[in-house]
């Protein structure tokens, strides 16, 4: 890792190894983007993955709700998205402006998949754009908060890469994993290794925590899940590590995991070499602490749709969060149990914050 400017608020490393802290840290996914007027501002009708391509762009975007925010939040996540390594396998995606993204060309039959099977990925080259803004926004950011890198799950981008975008019955990933199972995990396999390498230059070029966004996990049974998810993001907790040792950074890289929906994988996921598991907001803190038996930090979890309650609702539900994650001192993260929405209020999520601050510091 370069000569990055020396961390100044180092709590969610601290809190992702399983050191106590004096409140526990907060930052939100999806907490830059379409909610903030500034973001629209910046992104003003560009194309979505133009603007991930551009570091200056992506940084100060990035860089937005750490702003804001300021002394609030305790990490930034890059602005970027989990479709494009996809993209860096060959396969062409578009964002459709209100609609979300859309593959021209998805899989769909044996032959579609051996041509990403043949291609070859040149990680450093194909994605050295997002190294690049990942390195620009690590300067910017003068060590104020640590910054995050991430990547898709590798069942979530065969959900979307066999889709070809957002579904709701899933009636083609579905159809590849029960029709053609062998050349199903050949295809995650080749996901996991791009995924590895991403993930461990994206640490190289100065992120300082992972996440590994496993979003359609719950559309998996427990048993597909065992089969189709599972061991790929065991294998990303178990690479990842090694392979920054051959690239000769030593130091220990939280990775957190973020498996939606999966509430029946929760006791494996906490013995699958991630530090920290993510929890959705369908889950009962206090279960989720019992079955985790400290062996993981957790982080989570409220359901975004408190942010249109009331001050009084949205103070009621943080307390009782922090308080059924054991008050936050320790082997905890304070976040949604998903993404903020286009439509919230970015002040009453400033509330929501400060609520965070008030509670989890007494
Ligand atoms: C971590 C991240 C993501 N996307 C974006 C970020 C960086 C910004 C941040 O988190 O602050 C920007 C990010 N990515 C996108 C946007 C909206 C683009 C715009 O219209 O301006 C933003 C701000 C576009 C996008 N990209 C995706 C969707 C969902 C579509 C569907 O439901 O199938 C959409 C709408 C795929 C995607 N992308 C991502 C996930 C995993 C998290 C989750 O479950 O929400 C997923 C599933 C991850």
């Amino acid at each position: 890792m370069g000569n990055f400017p020396a961390p100044k608020n180092d709590l969610i490393l601290r809190a992702a190894k399983g050191e106590k802290v004096e409140r526990p840290p907060c930052w939100i996914m999806r907490q830059a983007g379409r909610y903030l007027p500034e973001y629209h501002e910046v992104k003003n009708n560009r194309d979505f993955f133009q603007t991930c391509r551009d570091a200056e762009i992506a940084s100060e975007i990035t860089i937005q709700p750490v702003r804001r925010y300021r002394g609030l939040i305790d990490a930034a996540i890059i602005f970027s998205d989990i479709l494009v390594i996809p993209q860096a396998m060959g396969m062409r995606v578009e964002m459709l402006e209100g609609k979300g993204p859309h593959f021209p060309e998805p899989l769909r039959n044996p032959e579609d998949l051996q041509t990403v099977l043949d291609y070859k990925v040149d990680v450093l080259k194909e994605l050295d754009w997002a190294f690049k803004a990942i390195t620009m926004t690590r300067i910017k950011l003068d060590g104020e908060v640590p910054l995050f890198g991430f990547c898709g799950g590798p069942w979530t981008l065969m959900v979307y890469m066999t889709e070809g975008g957002g579904s709701r019955l899933f009636r083609f990933a579905k159809q590849w994993i029960n029709m053609y199972p062998e050349l199903s995990h050949k295809l995650l396999q080749k996901i996991t290794d791009v995924a590895v390498e991403f993930l461990s230059q994206q640490v190289v070029a100065g992120a300082q925590i992972l996440q590994v966004f496993e979003s359609w996990g719950g559309e998996l049974s427990s048993v597909d899940f065992d089969e189709f998810s599972l061991p790929y993001l065991r294998q990303i907790a178990e690479r990842v590590p090694k392979r920054l040792q051959e690239l000769g950074i030593m130091e220990q890289i939280p990775m957190i995991v973020f498996a939606k929906g999966s509430w029946y994988a929760l006791d494996k996921l906490c013995c699958s070499g991630f530090d920290v598991v993510s929890l959705d907001w369908s889950w009962d803190p206090r279960e989720a602490v019992k079955i985790n038996k400290n062996r993981v930090t957790l982080q989570g979890n409220l359901d975004p749709g408190v942010m249109y309650g009331s001050k009084e609702v949205i103070a009621k539900k943080v307390k009782q969060m922090i308080e059924a994650f054991g008050g936050g001192k320790s082997r905890y993260i304070v976040n949604f149990g998903h993404g903020t929405h286009p439509f919230m209020d970015p002040d009453v999520i400033k509330f929501f914050l400060e609520e965070c601050h008030r509670i989890g510091s007494k």
